[in-house]
């Protein structure tokens, strides 16, 4: 069985070699011509899943795609095929949470006063709102949910609309799905309007997709509202960023706010289950016996922290300074971003990093931001 995988998906080998002849190539540039042979195709989010690709191919038998999102899958298509997909719907949420945690936490630090004392919109509610909900929730940060389908849907949590969000938050963050359809679009939501209705001083977070906001707008309302502070993960054009843009973000990087190691590794685990379970084969291989230990064996708290330490102790965990400074320089070309992705060394999440405590009292909040060892 021939199983093409996008060569950017991490222990392929280990999980799919038992299962036929794995075979990499690059996701950006996969054509119909080497789609043509294979049985199964596992990509990420860079390869269009459509008929154009999929038209010389007549013995498909499983898509998956290691990404929460579906955008670049047309799921029409592929049901009008009986081919079946799957995608990994949750598998790196709790590194995006974190990704947009920390960017908090350095524009405070940069801005002055503390995320704590913040209001936080959170758009989207689903896994990686979530995640972020989950981390504010510990460190004690005032947030609010709009996500107007699952307020339909009978979810408990109580939810706001955005426009009332736009009136009471200091900070948004984006965590929606691409859409177009539906009764609630997410192409352009934040339009030039919406843009020009953000609160004086407010952060502007998005680490979902590049055209849920309109970014030629961002550039306009951006370059007359020099009290917004943006982070920005995802652009309109990808993997063409507008360099105009790169220049008005405080925290830019080339979507890579789900890049844990965890995360990915959690992505290709997903589509070997599925696999597994569509070719009627019980899963042998074990997820966390691939993941290697933290480079750090662990730190000890000998005092409860303040969140200029908090911050210290993620950035331990992952400094997205890094990635913001080579994206500046390296990652603005087509070329420049996709080598960054593909070559990202993977940072871990916070729940790689034991914490012992020795003089801290306050640290149950550290165990549920994350971090493994304290009153665990
Ligand atoms: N930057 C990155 O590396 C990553 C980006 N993503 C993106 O983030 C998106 C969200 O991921 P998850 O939270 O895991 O998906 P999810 O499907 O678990 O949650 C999305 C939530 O958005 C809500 N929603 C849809 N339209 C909305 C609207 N107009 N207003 C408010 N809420 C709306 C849905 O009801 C759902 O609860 C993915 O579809 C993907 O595009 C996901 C992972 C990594
Ligand atoms: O899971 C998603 O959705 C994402 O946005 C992933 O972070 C996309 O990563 P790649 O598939 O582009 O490597």
């Amino acid at each position: 069985m021939k199983i093409l995988v996008d060569e950017n998906m991490p222990y392929v080998d280990e999980l799919f070699g038992e299962l036929g002849q794995v075979v990499k190539v690059s996701g950006r540039t996969l054509d119909a011509a080497t789609v043509a042979a294979a049985d199964v195709l596992l990509v990420r989010s860079v390869t269009k899943v459509n008929d154009a690709l999929l038209q010389a191919n007549q013995q498909l038998r499983f898509v998956g795609s290691a990404t929460i999102g579906m955008d670049h899958v047309d799921r029409d298509y592929l049901a009008s095929r009986n081919i079946p997909f799957a995608n990994a719907p949750g598998c790196n949420a709790i590194a995006v949470g974190e990704f947009a945690f920390i960017a908090m936490l350095e524009l405070a630090q940069r801005y002055g006063g503390r995320l704590k004392d913040k209001r936080v919109a959170i758009v989207g509610a689903g896994n990686t709102g979530t995640a972020l909900a989950n981390c504010l929730k510990a460190y004690g940060v005032e947030y609010r949910l709009c996500d107007p389908l699952l307020a339909q849907s009978g979810d408990k949590r109580e939810f706001y609309a955005l426009d009332e969000l736009l009136g009471w938050a200091d900070v948004i963050s984006l965590h929606v799905p691409l859409t177009r359809e539906g009764p609630h679009p997410t192409w352009y939501l934040f339009d030039e309007q919406k843009l020009d209705k953000l609160p004086q001083n407010a952060w502007l977070l998005n680490c979902c997709r590049g055209e849920v906001i309109d970014n030629r707008a961002l550039i306009r309302v951006k370059s007359r509202r020099a009290d917004l502070r943006l982070v920005l993960d995802v652009w309109e054009g990808e993997p063409n960023p507008m360099a105009e843009l790169v220049l008005l973000v405080d925290l830019a990087t080339p979507h890579i706010a789900g890049y844990s190691l965890e995360g990915k590794a959690r992505g290709t685990y997903m589509l070997y289950q599925a696999l597994c379970r569509e070719l009627g084969i019980t899963p042998s291989a074990d997820l966390n016996s691939l993941l290697p230990p933290f480079h750090l064996a662990g730190v000890t708290l000998s005092q409860n922290i303040d969140e200029r330490q908090l911050l210290g102790l993620c950035r331990s965990v992952y400094d997205l300074r890094d990635d913001d400074w080579v994206f500046r320089r390296e990652g603005l070309d087509g070329r420049g971003f996709d080598n960054m992705r593909k070559n990202h060394r993977h940072r871990r999440e916070f729940s790689a990093l034991a914490l012992a405590h020795t003089g801290a009292s306050e640290v149950d909040w550290l165990s549920q931001l994350g971090f493994t060892g304290i009153g665990s």
